[in-house]
């Protein structure tokens, strides 16, 4: 199993759901650089499973321990790794999933690729839980852009079919700084009260809801990417496609942008007063070319269902080879969006730090 990206930075994760630890290990990040460990735990905990009805009700206290790469809170430049210790493993409850394969989740061609052998308990290495090694390397990045000036925020934009508005082309550090002041950020007010009532509808009908997650990166200066294979978008979505549970990634009006004509969709320059170039709207997400325009970089991405589902499901025993019929038992989001947001602030954050090279 492959585990690491490469391109200027180098992410290697490791570790499974119900294993000892999982972790990350970050190469070529700069040095001299001093981290807050407080902001790092502030972000540990807005994906920690366990806090709410919302949520799996597998409680873990995802605190990081640094192995290496920082020493008195300062970056070496060596390889910084850190590790989160798994506490709260309930392995019975997956020894059914050994054989019964679970529709929309990693079973069946995990068992086809891996012989069988692959964890299956809590998705194994295939677990959403992976992405807590990728908040903390997230926030790291968030901390070196943040010296830089650069800004990286997200919003719930939609669960089910209950949607936030999207992000303004004046979208600014005031909106992003509430917007980190909420646990569960919306842009529209009383919002999430109407998601949090469909998740948990979903919930009590054994079933669970998907949603869109919109990130925005402020103040990234115009020239970062590369066309064709290394654009900006090839690199963040990649990123993106990594965390489990995605199914879409757009940029800008991406998901809406074949409904507009050119003239709909072109995004106009400007100077304004201080002579910044600007453009009148932001459709292309800030990114032109693969490369940045100077306009903030927007990406929306949808994640389905949550899969491990209480409801009966119809799937096969991949055994005695018979079709049958499965109720999983054990805990499961039943929504992941609102855990993810950080999430996608962190591969974001990851991705245009990856892409600056600095
Ligand atoms: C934060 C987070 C939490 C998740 N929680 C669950 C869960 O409780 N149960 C589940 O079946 N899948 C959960 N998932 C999704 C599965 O890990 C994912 O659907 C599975 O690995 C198959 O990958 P795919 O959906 O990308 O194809 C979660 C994903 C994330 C990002
Ligand atoms: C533990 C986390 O989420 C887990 C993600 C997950 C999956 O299949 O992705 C399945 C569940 O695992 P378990 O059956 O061990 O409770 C979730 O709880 C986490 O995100 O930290």
């Amino acid at each position: 199993m492959g585990a690491t990206y490469k391109n200027n930075l180098e992410l290697t994760i490791f570790g499974e759901s119900h294993g000892k630890a999982i972790g990350i290990t970050i190469g070529n990040l700069p040095s001299g650089i001093q981290i807050d460990l407080d902001e790092v735990a502030r972000d540990m905990k807005r994906r920690a499973p366990g806090q709410n009805k919302m949520s799996t009700a597998r409680k873990e206290a995802d605190q990081v321990e640094i192995l290496s790469g920082l020493q008195d809170g300062i970056t070496t430049g060596a390889p910084l790794t850190g590790v989160i210790y798994n506490s709260d493993q309930h392995s019975k409850d997956y020894s059914l999933l050994k054989t019964n394969m679970r529709p929309g989740h990693s079973d069946y061609p995990a068992y086809i690729k891996y012989k069988g052998f692959n964890d299956v308990r809590g998705g194994g290495h295939f677990s959403g839980r992976i992405t807590a090694p990728i908040v903390f390397a997230g926030n790291i990045a968030k901390q070196i852009l943040k010296q830089k000036g650069i800004q990286v925020g997200a919003h719930i934009l939609s669960i089910g079919k209950i949607k936030d508005e999207k992000f303004p082309v004046d979208v600014n550090d005031d909106m992003l700084l509430k917007l980190s002041e909420k646990q569960y950020p919306t842009i529209k007010e009383g919002v999430f009260e109407k998601m949090e009532e469909a998740i948990l509808k979903a919930k009590e009908n054994l079933d669970s809801v998907g949603g869109k997650v919109e990130c925005v990166a402020l103040h990234v200066p115009a020239g970062i990417g590369e066309p064709f294979f290394d654009s900006l978008e090839s690199h963040l979505s990649s990123l993106m496609f990594s965390i489990p549970a995605v199914k879409s990634v757009s940029f800008g009006d991406g998901e809406n942008i074949d409904e507009m004509l050119g003239s709909e969709a072109n995004d106009c320059y400007y100077y304004d007063e201080a002579g910044h170039v600007k453009t009148s709207t932001n459709h292309n997400g800030g990114i032109t070319g693969g490369i940045t325009n100077g306009m903030p970089v927007s990406c929306t991405v949808t994640f389905k269902p949550t899969p491990s589902i209480a409801k009966k499901q119809k799937t096969i025993n991949i055994e005695t080879k018979e079709n049958v019929e499965l109720e999983i038992k054990g805990r499961h989001d039943p929504c992941i969006v609102q855990r993810a947001v950080v999430v996608v602030e962190a591969m974001m954050a990851l991705g245009i730090l990856d892409m600056m090279g600095e």
